[in-house]
This record gives C-alpha cells, sequence and structure tokens, in this order.
C-alpha cells in the first residue's frame, strides 16, 4: 500500500537577493515560480494528497491557485523554519514532504527516494536531498512528529535549517543531478538559466 503525503511549498521568504520581489511570482520560462513548485508536485509517485502553500504577502494570489495557504505565525520573515512550523500545525497526520518554490527543476523521484529512506530508516524523523553541490536541507520530507521540537528549536532562537536537521538526526539522500536542484535565488540565476534545454 502506498503511503499518502502533503506537500508544502515553502513562498514566504523576502527575497531580498531578488530585490524584495515575492519569489513565488517571479517568472520563469513562462510561468512564476509557484507554477513550477506544482508542476513539480504534480510529477511526484504519487502526487501528495494535499498541497500547502506558505507565504506571507500576496496571500489571495496564491489561494487563487486553488490550494490552501499558510502564514508565518512568528513575525518578521524569522526563516524557512518558521513556514515549516506553520505548515507542520496544518499537518498533523501525514508526512510533509517540504520544497522552495525557487527550486523549479526538482526530479520526479524525490517524494519517492526521501519516503524510501525514510522506510529504511524508521528511527529518523526527517530525510533531506545531498547532491554534489552540497546539502539541500529545504527539499526534505519530515515527519509531523517532530513538529513540538521544531517549535522549541525556533523558540530558542535557532532558525538555521541545516542546523536543525542534524540536531534531529536527518538522514542524507544523494541525487545525482545536481542540475535540478539549481536555486533560483539571484538575478544572475535567472541570467544564467534563460534558455532551457
Ligand atoms: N514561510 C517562510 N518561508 C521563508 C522565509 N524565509 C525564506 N523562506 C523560504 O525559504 C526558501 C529559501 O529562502 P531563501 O532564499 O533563503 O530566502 P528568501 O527570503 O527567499 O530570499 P533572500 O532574502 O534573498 O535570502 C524560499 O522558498 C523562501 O520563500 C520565512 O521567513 N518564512
Amino acid at each position: 500500500m502506498k503511503l499518502t503525503y502533503d506537500a508544502l511549498i515553502l513562498a514566504g521568504g523576502r527575497g531580498t537577493r531578488l530585490g524584495g520581489k515575492d519569489k513565488g511570482w517571479v517568472m520563469w520560462s513562462g510561468m512564476p515560480l509557484v507554477e513550477h513548485a506544482l508542476s513539480a508536485l504534480s510529477k511526484q509517485e504519487p502526487p501528495p494528497a494535499r498541497i500547502l502553500i506558505s507565504a506571507n504577502r500576496n496571500v489571495d494570489a496564491y489561494k487563487q491557485t486553488g490550494h490552501a495557504v499558510v502564514t508565518d505565525e512568528r513575525q518578521n520573515f524569522a526563516g524557512p523554519l518558521a513556514g515549516i512550523e506553520a505548515g507542520l500545525m496544518r499537518c498533523k497526520k501525514n508526512n510533509l514532504l517540504v520544497i522552495p518554490c525557487d527550486v523549479p527543476l526538482l526530479p520526479s523521484n524525490l517524494y519517492e527516494r526521501l519516503q524510501q529512506s525514510l522506510t529504511d530508516h524508521p528511527e529518523s524523523l526527517a530525510a533531506y536531498a545531498v547532491t554534489s553541490e552540497g546539502p539541500q536541507p529545504l527539499c526534505c520530507l519530515i515527519k509531523p512528529s517532530v513538529a513540538a521540537a521544531l517549535g522549541k528549536q525556533l523558540d530558542a532562537g535557532h532558525g538555521q535549517v541545516l542546523e536543525w536537521m542534524t540536531a534531529i538526526h536527518a538522514v542524507q539522500v544523494m541525487f545525482d543531478d545536481a542540475a535540478a536542484f539549481i536555486n533560483f535565488n539571484t538575478p544572475e540565476a535567472f541570467q544564467a538559466q534563460r534558455n532551457p534545454s
């Protein structure tokens, strides 16, 4: 029997390196990044039972995608973990696949590989992607039972994602295709990808 899971698209950041733009609505290859993220999720096998969008601006526009929008409980852009915390408040049963909105080329086996690794390591609370370019801790699958520990971590002022993943002994899952995890977070990154094949 295949497991059911939910997904969370992180689109709640400041977008400072893109001049403060709301990254989910920045266009690339004919679509806003949030639509690329939705497309990447629809290609997962199986696709998520439910998709949540973590956003702190343009909430009504995100709702127009037809998915539930979750805003951070913490003020002033406390970072991606604050978005994950708010997502987990709405997802108490299923594992949660987290993806950032600014990684539009994600592989279609992201969920399958991360879930397999959690199945292989049942004691683990999370699994995240790693490529030859380094860890990609925001491309992760987490168990809902981690919510309380995450809240405490944030209360203590520790917002670093990799630090948290290390603290909870998350499993690393190696993906060969580093290009699939390219982060579109600077004007240069968009420029470099202007003509995708
Ligand atoms: N919910 C939520 N998501 C965030 C927050 N900060 C960053 N993110 C998301 O986390 C992912 C990685 O974000 P970063 O690139 O580190 O930060 P950013 O704010 O998007 O961009 P910069 O300000 O240029 O660093 C993106 O998908 C962001 O939308 C936050 O405070 N809350």
